[in-house]
């Protein structure tokens, strides 16, 4: 049951669109020979990695830039990329192949954008438009932070969940989509505060509860 569960997977049209691919992919043709399958897969994976990585440059991209033409506040724009980026990170799980190497290839995005966090954090290079679109105060520190241990999660998940355990989407979902919200929500609506953390209110704690749980329902 829990074999190869994937975001989505309880779609008919996308059990059968992925049966069907699996059915051409690996068909039973005398000239398919593992090496091809293999062969196969490999350029897969290696597509999906690029294609992915595409994704994520282009993501922060357009959030870099609706943050310095001002169209949405700098802290919004955090948010926004802190939601997006996990959900569609394990959206685009079941592009890559059905190989075992598969989730190494997957986990190589989070892994060019630790590196990239890593590297504009410590100002070995400049890029104000990633330090504005996803830090608070716009410090390159920053980066070192929240980015930086959301990305190592992306890694582990993807490592050693990856679509085998539903383990690893539901914490996706509840970091990106319910701690996303909590803030959001929290901010703008939270006046009631915990009786035990006076920075954390009802409202927050609740709309995290409920987006991270729907979120997750959604996703396995
Ligand atoms: C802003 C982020 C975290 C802030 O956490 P906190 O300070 O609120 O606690 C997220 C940073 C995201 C990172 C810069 C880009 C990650 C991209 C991801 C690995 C791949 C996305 C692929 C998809 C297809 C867009
Ligand atoms: N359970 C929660 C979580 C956040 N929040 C609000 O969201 C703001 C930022 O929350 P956070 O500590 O998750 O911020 P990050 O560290 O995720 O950027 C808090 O200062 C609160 O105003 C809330 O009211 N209740």
């Amino acid at each position: 049951m829990l074999a190869r569960m994937t975001p989505l997977s309880l779609t008919p049209t996308f059990s059968l669109l992925l049966h069907r691919h699996r059915r051409l992919v690996h068909s039973s043709s005398p000239s398919f020979t593992p090496v091809a399958a293999a062969g196969g897969a490999l350029l897969q994976d290696a597509g999906a990695t690029a294609a992915v990585l595409a994704g994520a440059y282009c993501l922060v991209l357009a959030f870099e830039t609706l943050t310095e033409r001002e169209v949405i506040k700098q802290n919004l724009s955090r948010k926004l990329v802190h939601i997006s980026s996990g959900l569609l990170f394990a959206i685009s799980w079941p592009i890559f192949s059905t190989s075992k190497e598969a989730r190494y290839f997957a986990s190589l995005v989070p892994l060019v954008n630790c590196l990239r966090l890593v590297i504009y954090g410590l100002s070995l290079a400049p890029d104000d438009g990633l330090i504005k679109s996803v830090t608070r105060e716009g410090n390159p520190e920053e980066l070192l932070r929240g980015p930086l241990y959301y990305v190592l999660i992306l890694i582990f998940c993807s490592l050693v969940f990856w679509r085998e355990s539903p383990v690893g989407v539901i914490t996706l979902a509840m970091m990106c989509a319910g701690d996303g919200v909590a803030d959001i929500m929290g901010r703008r609506f939270g006046s009631v505060k915990l009786p035990y953390n006076q920075q954390k209110s009802w409202v927050g704690s609740i709309s995290m509860f409920i987006f991270g749980f729907l979120i997750s329902i959604g996703y396995v």
